[in-house]
C-alpha cells in the first residue's frame, strides 16, 4: 500500500516542466547506478522490517538475478540471521540517547552494515557508502577506518604491506584510525612532536609524545573503536630528524580491546556534533615497533637505519589530499539533503496570505522563501557537479602520479584544497538557511537539518582549516601570477591567468549569456588574484620578509582561492549543464538554474564583481 502524498507536495510535484527521473540518473552517474542506490537500502529494510515470505525472497532474488554475479554468495540462512537480529531491536533514534547510548546504537548498526557489505560483496565504494548512510545517518564510528585508514594503507604502504594489512582492514580483523592531529599541533604538520626514534639495534621505532601537547588528539574512533592506528611522527633515525612520515601502530589488544602496553587511549568528550565518533587522544611511552611498520612505498628506512627520502616530501600528505576530495563531494549532497527537507516543508506548510482574505498560502509562494531555497538547490547541483568536475582532474593527475610523473601534485593540492574551504563554507551557510527557512519545525532534530548540520560543519576545520587551505591553494595561484607576469607557460587551469579580458557582450536589458557569466568570474577571479600578488610584491616593496609581506597579504590570498573556486565551480556547472545530452525542457532548466546560481553569487560578492566592472 503506498503512502499518501500531502495533496499541496503532490499538486507542486505535479507542476514540474522536466521529468524528474532524468536528472536523478544523471546526478547518481546513470540510471544503473540509481537503480542499485535504490535497490541495496530497500532490499535490506525489506529483510528487517517484515517477515520474508518466500514470494518476498523470490521477487528479490529476480530483481538481483540481474546482478546474479554480486549476489549469489547470499545465502537464505543469512538472510534470516540478519533480519532475526533486527527484528527484536529494529531502529532507535539516537537524538533522546546519552552520548554513550547513542554511539552504542550507531556502532550496533555499523557492525550490522559491515557485516551485510562483506555478505552481498559489495565492492564499490560508493555503494557502500550509500548502504551505510541508510542505517547510521549520522557519524559512524568506522568513518575513519572505511576511507583515511585504508587509504594511507593503499598509497602510502609498499605492495607487500598492502597485500599484508589492507585483507585485514577489508574484513574487519582489525579496526583503524588516522592519528595526525595532535594537542599542540593540528594546522602546522612540521610542528608535530610525535617521535618515532629508530633502534638499529633491535631494528625497532620507538614511538613517544614527549609532552602534554604531543598527545594525538581528534582522531576518529581512537576513543574506544580503533584497535590499530596509522598514525603520523616525526622519524628519527641515526641523530636525524628526517620529516614526517607514517607507521603502523597496534593501539588495542585485539581479543580483550585493552589497550596495549605504552598506551594510554580514551576519549575526548562531548562535541558540537559528530556525537556517535568516539573522537579521541593518544599518549605513547616508548612504545616499540617493528621496522617493517613504517609504511615505505615512497621512503625507506633501511636495517642499518638509513633515511631513504622520498622523491616528493609531500607525498606523504596524499590521504589527506584523497579525504579532501571526498569532502567536497559529500558537501554538496549534504546542502541537497538540507534543501529537500526544507524545499518540501515549504509545499506542505501553510502559514500566512499573501492577498488578505485569500487564505494561507503554501510559504512556498513567498518569493522570499523562493529565493531562500532556489539559491540553496542550485548551490547544491553546482557543488555535486564541481566535485565531478574535480575528480575527473583528480583521478587524470593521479594515474600519472603512480607512473611517477609528479607534475600535477601543486594543481592538485592547490584545487583541493581550495574546492574543500569553498564547497564546505558554502554548504555550512546553505544548510544553516534551510534550517531557518523551516522557522521553529527546522530547530527540532527531528527535522534532521541540525545533525546535518552539526556533523558536517566540522568539515569547515578537519582535512585542513578552511583558512590555511585557501592560503595552500594562494601559494599555487600567486607562483601562476607571478609567472604570468613573466609571460612564461602555465598550467592549464591557470591558463586564464593570461588570456582572461572582460569584453562581456551581454546589456543589462537582455537574458545574460552564458559565456559572458564564466568570462565575468573568470575576469574577476584573475583580477582578485593579481591584486593579492600585487598586495604580496607591495609588502616587499615595504622591505618586508617574503613571510611578513605573505602575511601581510593574506586576507586577499585567502580571497584569491575562493575567487578561484567559484570559478571553478560555475564554469563546470554551465559546461556540465550545456554538455549533459538533457532533453530541451530540462537543460532550460538547468541552464535557468545555473544562471541563478551565478547571479546569485555577483551579488552575494558585489563588491568585487563592481569593482572589475
Ligand atoms: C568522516 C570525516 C571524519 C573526519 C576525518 C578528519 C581527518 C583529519 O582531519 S586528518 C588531519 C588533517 N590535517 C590537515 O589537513 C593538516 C593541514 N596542514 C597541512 O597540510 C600542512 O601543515 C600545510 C600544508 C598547511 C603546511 O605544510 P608545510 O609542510 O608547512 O608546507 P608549506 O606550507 O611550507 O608548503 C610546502 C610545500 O608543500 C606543498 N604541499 C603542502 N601540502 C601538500 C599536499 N597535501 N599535497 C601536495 N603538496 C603539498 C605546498 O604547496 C608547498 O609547495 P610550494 O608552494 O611549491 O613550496
Ligand atoms: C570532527 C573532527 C574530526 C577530526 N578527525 C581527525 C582525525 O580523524 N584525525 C586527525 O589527525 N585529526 C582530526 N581532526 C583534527 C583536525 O584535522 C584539526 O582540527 C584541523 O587540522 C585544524 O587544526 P587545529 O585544530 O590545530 O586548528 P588551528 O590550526 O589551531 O586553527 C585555529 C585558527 O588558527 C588559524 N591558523 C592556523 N594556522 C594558520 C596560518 N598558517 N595562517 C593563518 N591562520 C592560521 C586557523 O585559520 C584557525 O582560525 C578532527 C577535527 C574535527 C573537528
Amino acid at each position: 500500500m503506498g503512502k499518501s502524498v500531502n495533496p499541496d507536495l503532490a499538486k507542486a510535484r505535479s507542476q514540474a516542466t522536466f521529468d524528474p527521473a532524468n536528472l536523478t540518473n544523471y546526478l547518481y552517474g546513470g540510471p544503473e547506478k540509481l537503480r542499485r542506490k535504490r535497490y541495496l537500502p530497500a532490499f535490506v529494510f525489506k529483510e528487517l522490517c517484515t517477515e520474508m515470505s518466500l514470494t518476498d525472497l523470490c521477487l528479490i532474488f529476480l530483481g538481483l538475478l540481474t546482478h546474479v554475479s554480486d549476489y549469489l554468495g547470499l545465502t537464505l540462512s543469512i538472510e534470516n540471521m540478519a533480519a532475526k537480529e533486527y527484528k527484536e531491536e529494529g531502529f532507535k533514534s539516537t537524538d533522546d540517547m546519552s552520548r554513550e547510548e547513542a554511539y552504542e546504537e550507531s556502532m550496533r548498526r555499523a557492525v550490522y552494515t559491515n557485516k551485510r557489505v562483506l555478505q552481498l560483496n559489495l565492492q564499490d565504494q560508493e555503494e557502500q557508502y550509500y548502504f551505510r548512510e541508510i542505517f547510521v545517518p549520522g557519524a559512524n564510528p568506522f568513518a575513519l577506518h572505511y576511507v583515511m585508514f585504508k587509504d594511507a594503507i593503499n598509497t602510502q604502504g609498499t605492495e607487500d604491506q598492502i597485500q599484508k594489512w589492507l585483507p585485514l582492514a577489508e574484513t574487519y580483523a582489525v579496526t583503524g584510525t588516522y592519528a595526525q592531529t595532535e594537542l599542540g599541533h593540528g594546522t602546522f604538520l612540521r610542528g608535530l612532536e610525535t617521535t618515532a626514534e629508530y633502534d638499529v639495534q633491535r631494528e625497532e621505532f620507538i614511538l613517544n609524545t614527549p609532552t602534554i601537547t604531543s598527545s594525538k588528539f581528534w582522531p576518529g574512533a581512537l576513543g574506544k573503536t580503533a584497535n590499530v592506528a596509522i598514525l603520523n611522527a616525526k622519524l628519527i633515525t641515526k641523530g636525524r630528524n628526517c620529516g614526517m612520515q607514517s607507521f603502523w601502530v597496534p593501539l588495542r589488544h585485539l581479543e580483550t580491546h585493552q589497550p596495549l602496553p605504552g598506551i594510554t587511549v580514551g576519549d575526548i568528550g562531548p562535541k558540537f556534533g559528530y556525537h556517535t565518533s568516539d573522537n579521541g587522544f593518544l599518549q605513547l611511552n616508548r612504545v616499540r615497533i617493528p621496522r617493517e611498520n613504517m609504511l615505505m612505498r615512497y621512503s625507506k628506512v633501511l636495517q642499518d637505519g638509513t633515511f631513504v627520502p622520498p622523491e616528493n616530501d609531500r607525498l606523504v600528505y596524499v590521504p589527506m589530499t584523497q579525504f579532501r576530495f571526498v569532502v567536497i563531494g559529500r558537501s554538496g549532497w549534504t546542502l541537497a539533503k538540507a534543501v529537500t527537507v526544507a524545499t518540501r516543508y515549504s509545499a506542505v506548510r501553510r502559514q500566512s496570505e499573501i492577498t488578505p482574505g485569500g487564505g494561507e498560502v503554501q510559504i512556498l509562494d513567498f518569493q522570499t522563501q523562493q529565493h531562500k531555497l532556489f539559491t540553496q538547490i542550485a548551490s547544491a547541483y553546482a557543488m555535486i557537479i564541481a566535485a565531478k568536475a574535480a575528480k575527473d582532474l583528480y583521478d587524470s593527475a593521479f594515474s600519472k602520479m603512480e607512473k611517477g610523473n609528479l607534475e600535477d601534485l601543486p594543481m592538485l593540492h592547490a584545487l583541493t584544497s581550495s574546492m574543500k574551504a569553498f564547497n564546505t563554507w558554502e554548504m555550512a551557510t546553505g544548510v544553516e538557511q534551510c534550517r531557518m527557512a523551516c522557522g521553529g519545525h527546522g530547530y527540532l532534530l527531528a527535522s534532521g537539518i541540525p545533525q546535518m548540520y552539526t556533523d558536517m560543519v566540522s568539515a569547515c576545520t578537519y582535512e585542513g582549516e578552511n583558512t590555511v587551505m585557501c592560503l595552500q591553494a594562494a601559494r599555487f595561484l600567486n607562483k601562476c601570477q607571478e609567472a604570468a607576469n613573466k609571460g612564461e607557460r602555465l598550467p592549464q587551469l591557470t591558463r586564464f591567468l593570461q588570456t582572461s579580458r572582460l569584453n562581456i557582450s551581454s546589456s543589462l536589458d537582455q537574458d545574460v549569456d552564458l559565456n559572458d557569466i564564466i568570462a565575468a568570474y573568470e575576469f574577476r577571479a584573475a583580477t582578485v588574484i593579481s591584486e593579492a600578488n600585487a598586495r604580496l610584491n607591495a609588502g616587499l616593496a615595504m622591505g618586508k620578509s617574503q613571510s611578513e609581506a605573505w602575511n601581510y597579504a593574506s586576507q586577499l590570498l585567502v580571497k584569491a582561492a575562493l575567487a578561484f573556486s567559484h570559478w571553478f565551480t560555475v564554469r563546470a556547472l554551465i559546461e556540465n549543464m550545456r554538455g549533459a545530452g538533457f532533453d530541451n525542457s530540462t537543460e532550460t532548466l538547468l541552464l535557468q538554474l545555473a544562471k541563478l546560481y551565478a547571479l546569485d553569487g555577483m551579488l552575494r560578492y558585489s563588491g568585487d564583481f563592481r569593482k572589475v566592472g
